[in-house]
C-alpha cells in the first residue's frame, strides 16, 4: 500500500486515531474531557469513532463572564495608548516641520483629533521604489549582457572545435541551457520594489478610542507531524509566541495540526496553555521580544536596556525559572511518551480560561485528523486543508496565518504588518496572501550551505513583488481565506472574465469554461436558495443590512430549515446544494461559512454541535469526490505544495504582497549539516519536478488567464531548475576531461572572439555587483548561493530529476522526509554531523576528477616546457571554477574530525579512476606523451 511508505504512518500504531479536542479560550478554557478509545486492530476500524468528547458546560464561557471586566481593563489601557500615540505623532510632525511649536503651548483637543483623523486616512503602506541611480544601471547592464550573450552564441555555434567535436557539442548545449535559465531567472527581477507599512495608522484607523476594535480576526495554523524530529518544546515555543501576539486577544485563534496523532503533543499543548497564563501577560506587560521563551531567554543582549519598570528584573527572573520548570515538565512528557500505552490514552482537561491577571487568552485548538491505510493523506497539504475546514467551522476568521512548527513569531506586530495590506480598502480585497521572508536562527556564521537563502528572499522575491507578487514559501504567510476557496479575485469594474484552466483560449469552449468564476459563485448562491432566505430574513428583521458585497448573513438553522421543506419549485436549489457539496464536501456548516466573506460564525450556533461538525470535516473520507486539493485549499500533487498553491492563486488573477519588516517577522530553524540540507533541497527539487510533470506545469497551464507573463517566467524557473543539474554535471566534468585529454571545448581564439569572451565575463560580474547594490545583499551571501547552486545541482537536483521521472513512470510515491529540528543548545554540533547518503557520490567524484585533472595537466605542462602553459591556463581556470564551487562540500565531507566515511572515498576514487582510465585509453593521449617521455632524460635538444 502506498501510504505505508510514509514513515510517520508506519511508525505510529495509533494512526487510525483521530481526535479533535477543542478548547475555547486556551486549552484550559473549556472544561473539557477527551476520552479517546483507540481501536487496536484493523478489524475494529469501523468503530474508531468511539472516542467521546465531553464538554462540560458551555465551551465558550468567558464571553459573558469575564467580558465586562476585560472591556474595562482594555479601555483604560487604550486611553493610555491613545495618548502615547498622539505624542509620538506630534513629535514626528514637528520633526517634519508640519506642526509649528507655537508660543500658545500647543493645540486644543479638537485640533489634535482632526490631525489624528487626517493621519488615519493616510495610506497604510507605501511602495518604495529602488532609487533609479541603482536600478537603471542594473537594467542597462542586463540588456547589454543579453546582447553580448547573443554574439557569444553566434561565435560558439559557428566555430566548432574540430579536434574535440563531441566536447564542443556538449559544452554548447550546456551553455545554451545556462543562457535560457539565466533569462528565466533574470527578467522577473526587472522591477524590484520594497514596501513600507504604517502600523500607527492601522491602529488609528481600526482601533479608535471608545469604539470596538475593528481589526480582522486571524486564525493561526501550525503544522507538526513527528514529535521525535520536531521536539514538542519547539512547537510549544511557536504556540506561545502566537498566543502572546500583539493583536486583540479575542481575534486570535491558534490551530495546531498533529499529523502524527501523538498524545504527546496534546499533553504538551495543555501544559503550554497553562504556562501561557503567565507568559502572555508577562510579554504584554514588558513588551518582550521575541515572544517565544526559549529564544527570549537566550538572547545575548542587554535586556535591561529601555526597561524602566522596577519590577522587571524580578519578574523576568521568576519567569525564567518558570520556563525552566515548564521545560522539565515537557521533557518528562517526552520520556513518558516513549512507552506507548496499548489501550490508548485518556486525557482529562482542567478548567481556567483566563491568564493570571484575569484577562482572556486566545483560543487554542488541537487537531489531529483521521488517517487510515488506503486513504491518501497528502502530507502537509492535507493537514492544512483539514485545518482550513476545522477553523471555518469553529472561528472562521477571514485571514489565516500559517506556520511550520518551528517558525515562531519573532516580531509580535507581524500580523499588524500584514493587515496594513489586507485591510487596505483599495487593494486588500485583491490580495490572496502576504508572504514574509523566512529567517533563521542557529545557522553557522558563514552559512556554509546557504541555508539563509538570502539571494532568493532579498532579490528574487522583491523582483516578483514588483510583478504579481511573491511565490508562497510554505510558512510565514497570511492568507485571505476566500482565495483558498478557489474563487477569483473581485473583478475591477469589468465583467468577470473566465479563467481558462488548461490550454489556450480555444479549448475553453470544449472544457466548458471555468469552474470558479465569481459569476458562478453568485449563481450558486442564488440557486442554493440562500438569496431567497437572505431577502426573507431581511424582511423579517425589518432593516437594511450594512454588509456590503459579501454573502448573506443567515443562520445555520435557517439553511437547514430552508433546505428541508423544499417544494417542486425549489428542486433546483437542491441541485446546487449538490454542486456546493461536490465542491466543498458534505458539511452544511462549512458551506455556509464559505459564503461569509468577512468571516465570523453564523448566529445561533452552539459550540457542542460545532465541535461535532469539526470532527466530521476532518474525517479521512471527507474530501472524496470534492475539489479539495484540486481547485481549493492547499493543492495536492507535489511535495512542495507551497509553490503549487500560490501558483493556482496567481493564475486566477490574485495578487500577493511581500512584506519584510525590519525586525524579522518569523524565525525558524534550518538543517545545518550537509546531508540534511541536501535532503531538504532534494525534496524541494523533487516537488518541482512533480509539478513539471503534472497538469499544473506553468509551461502550459492557464494561458489566456490572468497570470502575468513575467510571473509565469518566474514560476517556470522554479520548476525547471532541477533539470539544470544535468547540464551542470556535464559542464563540471568537462574541465577534467579537457585536462586529461589535452583538448579544449573552444578552438584557438582570434582577437574578436576573445573580446566576446571577456565582455561576457565582465557583464556577468557587472550584473552581479549591481544586483548586490540595489538589494543590499552581501557578497559573501551571494557567493555562498553560487556555491550551493553547484553543490545542490550536481547532487540533490540530479537525484530529484530521476526520482521524479521514476514516480511518473513507475508510480513510486514520493516521501516527505521531515527535517529534524534540534532543541539542544549544543552550538553547531550539528554542522559537523555526518550522515552517509548516496547524494554525496556525484559531487565527490567531480572534485576528485577535477583535482586529478589539474595534477595531470600541470605535470604535463611542466614536462612540456614553457610553451604549453598558455593553452593550459584556460583549462586550469575552468577546473578551479569547479573546485572552488564545490569547496564547502569538501569541507562538509571532511567533517569536524577530518574524517570521511571510507565508503564515499572508495566509491569516488573508483569512479574517478575508471573515468580517467577510459579517457586515457580511448584517446590519442598516450602517443602525445612521446614528447614528455623524451624530455624526461633532462636533455634539452
Ligand atoms: O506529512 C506532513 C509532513 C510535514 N508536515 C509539516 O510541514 C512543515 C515543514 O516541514 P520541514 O521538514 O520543516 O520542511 P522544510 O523544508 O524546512 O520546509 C519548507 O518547505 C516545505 C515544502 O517542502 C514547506 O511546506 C515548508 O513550509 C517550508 O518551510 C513542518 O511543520 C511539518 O510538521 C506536516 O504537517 N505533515
Ligand atoms: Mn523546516
Amino acid at each position: 500500500m502506498r501510504m505505508g511508505r510514509c514513515s510517520w504512518l508506519a511508525t505510529s500504531v495509533d494512526f487510525r486515531f483521530v481526535g479533535l479536542a477543542t478548547t475555547t479560550r486556551g486549552v484550559k478554557a473549556a472544561s473539557l474531557a477527551l476520552n479517546a478509545t483507540l481501536p487496536t486492530s484493523i478489524a475494529k476500524e469501523e468503530k474508531f469513532s468511539e472516542y467521546k468528547i465531553h464538554i462540560n458546560g458551555d465551551a465558550n464561557p468567558s464571553v459573558a463572564g469575564s467580558g465586562k471586566y476585560f472591556e474595562g481593563e482594555k479601555e483604560e489601557f487604550k486611553n493610555e495608548e491613545w495618548k502615547e500615540r498622539m505624542e509620538t505623532w506630534k513629535t514626528r510632525q514637528e520633526k517634519r516641520g508640519l506642526v509649528t511649536k507655537s508660543g500658545d503651548g500647543g493645540h486644543d483637543k479638537d485640533d489634535d483629533d482632526d490631525f489624528l483623523i487626517a493621519e488615519a486616512r493616510q495610506p497604510l503602506w507605501r511602495k518604495v521604489p529602488i532609487p533609479s541611480r541603482l536600478i537603471n544601471p542594473y537594467r542597462i547592464v542586463i540588456v547589454v549582457r543579453f546582447i553580448i550573450l547573443c554574439f557569444f552564441f553566434h561565435f560558439r555555434i559557428l566555430t566548432p572545435a574540430y579536434d574535440a567535436y563531441p566536447l564542443w557539442v556538449i559544452s554548447v548545449i550546456c551553455e545554451i541551457w545556462f543562457g535560457l535559465s539565466w533569462i528565466l531567472d533574470q527578467f522577473p527581477k526587472w522591477c524590484p520594489i520594497n514596501r513600507e507599512t504604517y502600523l500607527d495608522r492601522l491602529s488609528l484607523r481600526f482601533e479608535r478610542e471608545g469604539e470596538p476594535d475593528r481589526l480582522s480576526p486571524v486564525d493561526f495554523f501550525v503544522s507538526t507531524v513527528d514529535p521525535l524530529k520536531e521536539p514538542p518544546i519547539i512547537t510549544a515555543n511557536t504556540v506561545l509566541s502566537i498566543l502572546s501576539v500583539d493583536y486583540p486577544t479575542e481575534k486570535v485563534s491558534c490551530y495546531v495540526s498533529d499529523d502524527g496523532a501523538s498524545m504527546l503533543l496534546f499533553d504538551t499543548l495543555s501544559e503550554t496553555s497553562e504556562f501561557a497564563r503567565r507568559w502572555v501577560p508577562f510579554c504584554k506587560k514588558y513588551n518582550a521580544e521575541p515572544r517565544a521563551p526559549e529564544f527570549y531567554f537566550s538572547e545575548k543582549i542587554d535586556y535591561l536596556k529601555d526597561k524602566v519598570q522596577p519590577t522587571f528584573v524580578k519578574d523576568r527572573r521568576a519567569m525564567k525559572r518558570e520556563y525552566e520548570e515548564f521545560k522539565v515538565r515537557i521533557n518528562a512528557l517526552v520520556a513518558k511518551a516513549q512507552k506507548k500505552p496499548e489501550e490508548g490514552w485518556v486525557y482529562l482537561g482542567s478548567e481556567g480560561a483566563l491568564d493570571i491577571e484575569g484577562k482572556e487568552l486566545p483560543k487554542l485548538v488541537y487537531v489531529s485528523r483521521e488517517k487510515r491505510p488506503g486513504y491518501l493523506h497528502h502530507k502537509k497539504a492535507g493537514a492544512m486543508n483539514a485545518l482550513v475546514r476545522v477553523s471555518a467551522v469553529l472561528t472562521n476568521a477571514p485571514f489565516i496565518l500559517n506556520l511550520d512548527c518551528d517558525h515562531y513569531l519573532n516580531n509580535s506586530k507581524a500580523v499588524r504588518e500584514a493587515m496594513c495590506f489586507l485591510m487596505d480598502p483599495q487593494v486588500g480585497k485583491k490580495l490572496c496572501y502576504v508572504q514574509f521572508p523566512q529567517r533563521f536562527d542557529g545557522i553557522d556564521r558563514h552559512d556554509r550551505y546557504a541555508n539563509r537563502n538570502v539571494v532568493f528572499f532579498d532579490i528574487n522575491m522583491k523582483g516578483l513583488d514588483g510583478i504579481q507578487g511573491p511565490v508562497y514559501v510554505g510558512t510565514g504567510c497570511v492568507f485571505n481565506r476566500q482565495a483558498l476557496y478557489g474563487y477569483d479575485p473581485p473583478a475591477s469594474e469589468k465583467r468577470p472574465k473566465m479563467t481558462c484552466d488548461c490550454w489556450p483560449n480555444w479549448c475553453c469552449c470544449c472544457c466548458g469554461g471555468s469552474r470558479k468564476s465569481k459569476a458562478k459563485k453568485k449563481g450558486l448562491k442564488s440557486l442554493l436558495g440562500l438569496g431567497g432566505l437572505y431577502s426573507k430574513k431581511k424582511k423579517m428583521m425589518g432593516k437594511q443590512y450594512t454588509r456590503k458585497s459579501s454573502g448573506p448573513a443567515f443562520d445555520l438553522e435557517e439553511i437547514e430549515e430552508g433546505l428541508e421543506g423544499y417544494d417542486e419549485l425549489e428542486k433546483s436549489s437542491l441541485m446546487s446544494q449538490k454542486n456546493f457539496e461536490k465542491r466543498f464536501g458534505m458539511s452544511p456548516v462549512f458551506v455556509a461559512s464559505t459564503l461569509k466573506e468577512d468571516g465570523g460564525l453564523p448566529e445561533g450556533t452552539n459550540s457542542t454541535s460545532l465541535v461535532k461538525e469539526a470532527i466530521h470535516v476532518i474525517s479521512c473520507g471527507y474530501e472524496e469526490k470534492t475539489e479539495w486539493g484540486k481547485e481549493i485549499g492547499w493543492i495536492y500533487g507535489s511535495i512542495t505544495e507551497d509553490i503549487l498553491t500560490g501558483f493556482k492563486m496567481h493564475c486566477r488573477g490574485w495578487r500577493s504582497v511581500y512584506c519584510s519588516p525590519k525586525r524579522p517577522a518569523f524565525k525558524g530553524s534550518a538543517p545545518i549539516n550537509l546531508s540534511d540540507r541536501l535532503h531538504q533541497v532534494l525534496r524541494w527539487a523533487l516537488g518541482s519536478v512533480e509539478i513539471f510533470l503534472s497538469r499544473h506545469c506553468p509551461l502550459w497551464y492557464a494561458y489566456g488567464g490572468k497570470l502575468k507573463w513575467l510571473e509565469r517566467l518566474a514560476y517556470i524557473n522554479t520548476i525547471v531548475y532541477p533539470f539544470t543539474s544535468i547540464a551542470l554535471l556535464a559542464y563540471c566534468t568537462l574541465p577534467a576531461v579537457c585536462l586529461l585529454t589535452g583538448k579544449f571545448i573552444v578552438p584557438t581564439l582570434n582577437n574578436l572572439a576573445s573580446i566576446w569572451f571577456i565582455a561576457l565575463f565582465l557583464s556577468i560580474i557587472a550584473t552581479g555587483i549591481l544586483e548586490l547594490r540595489w538589494s543590499g545583499v552581501s557578497i559573501e551571501d551571494w557567493w555562498r548561493n553560487e556555491q550551493f547552486w553547484v553543490i545542490g545541482g550536481v547532487s540533490a537536483h540530479l537525484f530529484a530529476v530521476f526520482q521524479g521521472l521514476l514516480k511518473v513512470l513507475a508510480g513510486v510515491d514520493t516521501n516527505f522526509t521531515v527535517t529534524s529540528k534540534t532543541a539542544d543548545d549544543n552550538e553547531f554540533g550539528e554542522l559537523y554531523l555526518f550522515k552517509w547518503t548516496t547524494l554525496l557520490i556525484p559531487p565527490t567524484t567531480l572534485i576528485i576528477l577535477n583535482m586529478v585533472g589539474v595534477v595531470a595537466g600541470v605535470s604535463e605542462a611542466i614536462n612540456n616546457g614553457y610553451g604549453s602553459w598558455g593553452p593550459l591556463f584556460g583549462k586550469l581556470f575552468f577546473a578551479f571554477w569547479v573546485i572552488v564551487h564545490l569547496y564547502p562540500f569538501l569541507k562538509g565531507l571532511m567533517g569536524r574530525q577530518n574524517r570521511t566515511p571510507t565508503i564515499v572515498v572508495l566509491w569516488s576514487i573508483l569512479l574517478a579512476s575508471i573515468f580517467s582510465l577510459v579517457w586515457v585509453r580511448i584517446d590519442p593521449f598516450l602517443p602525445k606523451q612521446t614528447g614528455p617521455i623524451l624530455k624526461q632524460c633532462g636533455v634539452e635538444c
